[in-house]
């Protein structure tokens, strides 16, 4: 009886190891989960990637913030830092100081990730933490990254490998620009060839600045009241301050509506300095 009871029940659990390996081979992949396992998390990969979502929220401290003690504040960063991890297998988070550098905020978040939704989930659990309560959420930019639209490899291949055989040859970048971009509705309906000149003649004067300056491009038209969010890391301000005199004089800009306002300035945080560089 014994011997017949041992075989159902390894019967009966091998049935069960049966079912449970089909359950777990037979679940659905979708294109979309393929593509979140291949990226999971890989940092070069997801910020070079198309159709990745990024998340731009800038914070301004409550005054109550200065009333706590140093200890205070590391241990309250110290819990973002650990909220921060606990989402990383679904976004991937980088901090900006930007206080001194401008009268609005004091720091700013760029979150990517593959679905929005997640980023969402990361920014409420941020809202329930004791920093998420000294802060006020005062701009977010949404945007999600697309292959090349107008200098692309096969239209024109000359301009296309210049773009992408230049190299950034810079210090390691110290600074981080966040420069939301809305064109009018006469850019529009310019014809996609009319766009493609203007194009043209903002990639020629902007090439020679990619040694000195980082860029990357979102684009946000409906995700929010931007066009594009315009991203850009660099440790030679100047250089960049004359890539913007450069772009400002050029046909394209006739058609700007938003060029900044606000423009962000701030210093990029590794994770090693986030915790005193915050709660200081
Ligand atoms: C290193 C400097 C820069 C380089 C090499 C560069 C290069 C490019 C290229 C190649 C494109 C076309 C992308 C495509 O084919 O779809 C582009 C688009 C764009 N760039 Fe730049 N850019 C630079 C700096 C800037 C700056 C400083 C701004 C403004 C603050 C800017 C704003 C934009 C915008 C808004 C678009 C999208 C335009 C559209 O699709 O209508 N870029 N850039």
């Amino acid at each position: 009886m014994n011997q017949f009871l041992a075989g159902g029940f390894l019967r009966n659990l091998l049935a069960g190891m049966v079912a449970v390996v089909m359950a777990v081979v037979m679940v659905p992949v979708t294109a979309q989960d393929q593509k979140a396992e291949a990226l999971k998390m890989d940092r070069s990969k997801i910020l070079s990637q198309p159709g990745v979502f990024g998340v731009f929220t800038t914070y301004k401290w409550l005054p109550e913030w200065y009333e706590l003690s140093l200890s205070e504040r590391m241990d309250y960063v110290s819990r973002v830092m650990e909220l921060i991890k606990k989402h990383e297998d679904s976004v991937l988070v980088d901090v900006y100081l930007t206080a001194g550098l401008g009268g609005r905020s004091d720091f700013f978040f760029r979150i990517h990730s593959l679905e929005l939704a997640k980023v969402q989930t990361f920014l409420r659990e941020f809202r329930q933490t004791a920093i998420g309560k000294h802060v006020e959420v005062l701009d977010t930019l949404i945007g999600v990254t697309k292959p090349l639209n107008y200098i692309t490899k096969e239209r024109l291949p000359e301009l296309y490998a210049g773009l992408v055989s230049a190299t950034y040859t810079g210090d390691i970048p110290r600074y981080a620009i966040v420069i939301p971009v809305k064109k009018s509705a006469e850019w529009w309906n310019l014809s996609f060839d009319q766009r493609l000149v203007e194009m043209k003649v903002h990639t020629l004067s902007t090439l020679e600045y990619m040694g000195s300056i980082k860029r990357k491009l979102y684009h946000s038209t409906g995700l929010d009241d931007a066009d594009f969010i315009t991203y850009f890391e660099t440790s030679d301000l100047i250089a960049f301050n004359n890539l913007l005199t450069s772009l400002a004089s050029i046909p394209e800009n006739k058609y700007h509506v938003r060029w900044g306002d606000p423009i962000t300035l701030g210093t990029i945080l590794g994770p090693e300095k986030i915790v005193r560089v915050l709660a200081e």
